[in-house]
């Protein structure tokens, strides 16, 4: 079954806000009597987390507990509340097994009959040391994916981003210039550095690609002794948060307006404006007139 084409109306979002723990049945559970919840409030598009299934430090524990994707339980129960609700539900990632050692960071687009119509591995791998001594290898868990993936939604096209993707723009760029209206960032942002940049990254891919965010977080203290920021949050075009939570699970709903995208691109069309040069690498004379200019 095909579905049609509405780029004309506005639709509902729904962010599932997490508190993932260390065991993938209680999380699974979890998302799914909120994404009935977003459904009962109206909900035509929904969206979880990164790392909806597990949040796990330990690499063989997570090993352990994890699955390939044709086998895990998770994917089948998200699949079915997908069809029992007659929603597009995003899952925002999934810790599945690829390789006897090895993990993928997943994200899910599933349509209302329950088929996946796309899915998306993260790209970049947060392997960062916090000055506040937390300290990340997300690469010795998960094997990074090497694909920009865009995925058709009823209303228009969705580009697939997870967490510290955010960081990278080009991606963005790459996701609007491939004719996403709306792109999906879903993620578990550290606390420290979502308090620093979250707002001001995810205004800043949404104006100037002229796109929709849709960023549903994990948030809180969860069992594995991470904490994230929350908040998740959707941004319009212009910029403007048009929703957002605080560091509590829960949902955050907004009507989204495709005719917006087309009004911000008008008005500013920076799209159609970019890569009008190239870099020139400094010339002998630069260099020498420089020097000069310090001598004095
Ligand atoms: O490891 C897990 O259990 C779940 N995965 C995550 O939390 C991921 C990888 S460690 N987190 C981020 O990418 C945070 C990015 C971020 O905070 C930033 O860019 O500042």
């Amino acid at each position: 079954m095909t579905f049609q084409l509405r780029e004309n109306s506005t639709f509902r979002v729904a962010l599932i806000q997490m508190q993932s723990g260390r065991r993938p049945a209680t999380n699974i559970d979890t998302a799914v009597k909120l994404i009935g919840k977003a459904k009962d409030r109206g909900a035509h598009y929904v969206q979880t987390p990164e790392m909806t299934n597990l949040m796990e430090s330990d690499r063989e524990r997570l090993l352990e507990l994890i699955a390939p994707e044709d086998s895990d339980a998770g994917l089948a129960a998200l699949r079915d509340t997908a069809r029992t609700h007659r929603i597009w539900l995003h899952v925002g990632s999934l810790a599945v097994k690829v390789g006897p050692e090895l993990a993928a960071n997943r994200s899910y687009l599933i349509d209302p009959n329950g088929d996946v119509v796309a899915s998306y591995d993260k790209i970049h791998m947060f392997d960062v040391d916090l000055a506040n001594g937390e300290s990340y290898r997300e690469s010795r868990m998960f094997r990074p994916g090497d694909r920009a993936v865009v995925a058709d939604l009823p209303w228009g096209r969705l580009g697939l981003s997870i967490c510290y993707d955010l960081r990278f723009p080009a991606l963005f760029r790459a996701l609007a210039e491939a004719g996403s209206s709306f792109i999906a960032l879903p993620a578990a942002f550290t606390r420290v550095t979502g308090e620093a940049h979250w707002h001001v990254l995810t205004r800043a891919r949404a104006i100037e690609n002229g796109c929709y965010v849709f960023a549903a977080a994990q948030g809180g203290l969860h069992e594995n002794g991470r904490e994230t920021f929350g908040h998740s949050i959707i941004v319009d075009p212009w910029g403007v948060v048009i929703a957002e939570n605080g560091t509590e699970p829960g949902i955050v709903m907004a009507e989204v307006d495709p005719a917006a995208v087309t009004a911000a691109r008008s008005r500013v069309p920076s799209l159609q404006h970019g890569r009008r040069f190239e870099v020139v690498e400094p010339t002998a004379a630069a260099v020498r007139l420089h020097a000069l200019h310090e001598a004095k």
